[in-house]
């Protein structure tokens, strides 16, 4: 039996529908059982139809937000996904480095659904240079991993190329994720001497608003759990699948996946 009690962390921006973002991760992060807590980088006006407002916080309270949560209860893994300005990049990443969690999460958000930038141009630099290197795992998108590399993924083997190449700027392993491909969903988990293959049917849904968010918080709470890499990807692998499969018609647009408790 696997200890429940254990600590997650997400920092990450606030999506006031509710499916994405902090509640998409506080959601995953409960339903598979462990204890989630959030410090809040941005406030999105958004709901299933866009987005329409962003209003950063200031790199002070996002400080202050690391150190009430890591100087009374550490978290054993932590997620970090839209952090839109360079300032608070480096505010975050002094803060990891000083606290050093066991396992580091990284989603590396940069483009909602609808089409709106959640990170700013001059924040990518920062993102690459400072963050990345520092992730046990992080999970790109296509579009994410062309952005950061500078090449083009359009098939199975691109995946594999360009995730080598992330995986040389430093992170311990690369999740590249195919939701955007089309075909089954496949995506493709590298590390030094790992490679794995996770393949699920493409579902026919409309609702796919918060899949990334979904998918790096499993896999950052079963890390947390004391799952081994591949395990987390897997029982992560199925817990967005089932999310996805579940999803429901709520609001006028793309809705959200659905959680629940699911295991093994
Ligand atoms: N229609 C689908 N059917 C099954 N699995 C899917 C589908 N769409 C995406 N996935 C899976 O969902 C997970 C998230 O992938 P995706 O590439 O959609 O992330 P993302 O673009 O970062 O999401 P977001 O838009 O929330 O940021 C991956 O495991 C992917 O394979
Ligand atoms: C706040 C937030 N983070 C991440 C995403 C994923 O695209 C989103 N739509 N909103």
């Amino acid at each position: 039996m696997k200890n429940y009690k254990v600590p997650t962390l997400t920092i990450a921006g606030s999506d006031s529908s509710g499916g994405a973002g902090i509640q998409a991760d506080l959601k995953t992060f409960s339903a598979i059982g462990t204890y989630g807590m959030s410090v809040i980088t941005a406030i999105t006006a958004q709901n299933t139809q866009g987005v329409f407002s962003v209003e950063e916080l200031s790199k002070e309270i996002i400080k202050k937000q690391m150190e009430a949560v890591f100087d009374d209860i550490p978290p054993k893994a932590v997620k970090v996904g839209m952090v839109s300005g360079p300032e608070i990049i480096v505010e975050i990443v002094d803060s990891l480095k000083k606290y050093n969690p066991e396992y580091l999460v990284v989603d590396p958000v940069m483009i909602s659904k609808s089409g709106y930038s959640l990170l700013r141009p001059e924040a990518k630099e920062n993102l690459i240079k400072y963050l990345i290197p520092m992730a046990y795992i992080i999970t790109p998108n296509t579009p994410e991993a062309e952005e950061i590399t500078g090449i083009k993924v359009e098939s199975i083997d691109d995946m594999k190329k360009v995730g080598q190449k992330i995986l040389d700027m430093g992170p311990k392993f690369v999740l590249m994720k195919g939701g955007h491909l089309e075909g089954d969903a496949v995506d493709v988990l590298i590390g030094k001497d790992v490679f794995e293959i996770y393949k699920s049917e493409r579902l026919d849904r409309k609702n796919t608003h918060g899949t990334g968010c979904t998918l790096s918080s499993s896999i950052t709470a079963h890390l947390a759990l004391g799952y081994d890499i591949k395990e987390s990807v897997r029982l992560s692998k199925t817990y967005i699948t089932e999310a996805i499969r579940y999803s429901f018609d709520i609001g006028k647009g793309v809705g959200p996946v659905h959680h629940f408790y699911k295991f093994e």
